[in-house]
């Protein structure tokens, strides 16, 4: 059976990703950034299972910068695809710390296609690529051919990391692909995340735990899918017989209130009771109209997304009404 390496496993898309591939018999490792909290919770259920962790799902601490150890990594595990996830995603975060961003979201892919490039056997590579690549673009929806013009740090790091990949692929011959996905969202979302932020606050809020949020733009639209849907499209990406860049979206863009609107219709409140801006969630630059065009996805990978809103905020908000709940009782006991 094949062999998948995950940079980024301990989050969202790494998670479902590595549940995912394991459920079709893979065998997963996963490099894990060393940091005095092991935030692994994302992968509990599977630590669970007594035949998967270290038999067929094994952790390797290394950080984005230590290229010996990623590169010894690689020659040990010889995996057959290679998903690269990890790096700062937050674009709100990439303002305060732009060095950061590019050291782990620009460098960190380089230095990945770099050992790639000295490997004999190497395997198939798909880079995370983000909708912040295309920032304010002249055309709405966007596709793979889209220009790029990002508008803040994040996405500005993101486009050297795909250009690269591109680049990669065409001038050294490497299965590399780029997935460029539109946001993507579900209960293992952070919540520092708008989408997850509004649905905790609201499941909050319907429960007597939390009074007000705050938010920053309400005037955002943005393309929101169902994360475990996003990374099936990845999965698929690396069983085509050519590499290819692929828009993975859901193709319809809503606004932050239509999002608000959904989770607090999901329990039964008027969002604008509760919700108040607040400048220091402000970012100095937004990208706009970003809603993709999956076509080619659903032309060559037979993938569409399916869940949206309102269905989304829905699961979301009854995750963390469950989660709530669940710590109210373990408190109370
Ligand atoms: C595709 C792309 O998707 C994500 O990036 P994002 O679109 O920036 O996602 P977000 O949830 O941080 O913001 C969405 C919108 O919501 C507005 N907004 C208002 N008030 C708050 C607020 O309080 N917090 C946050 N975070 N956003 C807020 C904010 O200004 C923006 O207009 C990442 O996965 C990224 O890695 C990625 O690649």
């Amino acid at each position: 059976m094949p062999t998948a390496l995950i940079t980024g496993i301990t989050g969202q898309d790494g998670s479902y990703l590595t549940e995912l591939l394991i459920s079709k018999g893979y065998t997963v490792h996963g490099i894990v950034r060393r940091s005095s909290i092991t935030a692994r919770g994302r992968l509990d259920q599977l630590f669970h299972q007594e035949d998967v962790y270290n038999k067929r799902l094994f952790l390797h601490y290394a950080d984005l910068s230590d290229v010996t150890t990623i590169r010894r990594i690689l020659l040990k595990s010889t995996p057959d695809e290679l998903y690269h996830l990890a790096g700062q995603s937050h674009v709100g975060a990439s303002f305060e710390i732009p060095e950061t961003t590019c050291e782990f979201t620009a460098m960190g892919t380089l230095r990945l296609l770099e050992i790639l490039r000295d490997l004999d056997k190497q395997p198939k590579f798909l880079h995370i690529s983000s909708s912040e690549i295309f920032g304010r673009p002249d055309q709405s929806p966007q596709n793979e051919t889209t220009p790029m013009r990002p508008v803040t740090p994040y996405g500005i790091a993101k486009a050297f990391a795909t250009q690269m990949v591109t680049l990669y692929r065409e001038s050294f011959g490497l299965f590399a692909c780029n997935a460029i996905c539109y946001n993507h969202e579900s209960p293992r979302r952070g919540e520092s995340f708008v989408t997850r932020k509004i649905t905790r606050a609201a499941a909050a809020i319907s429960m007597g735990l939390q009074k007000t949020l705050l938010l920053g733009s309400l005037d955002g639209r943005r393309d929101w899918g169902y994360a475990p849907e996003y990374v099936e499209a990845m999965w698929r990406m690396l069983q085509q017989p050519a590499a290819d860049d692929f828009v993975v979206a859901t193709g319809t863009a809503h606004s932050v209130k239509d999002f608000l609107a959904a989770s607090f219709d999901a329990v039964g409140l008027n969002w604008e009771e509760f919700v108040t801006q607040d400048p220091r969630y402000m970012r100095p630059s937004e990208g706009t109209h970003l809603v993709g065009d999956p076509s080619r996805a659903s032309e060559s990978l037979q993938w569409t997304a399916e869940t949206q809103l309102p269905r989304l905020a829905e699961i979301m908000v009854q995750s963390d009404l469950d989660a709530l709940a669940a710590s109210r009782q373990r408190a109370e006991t």
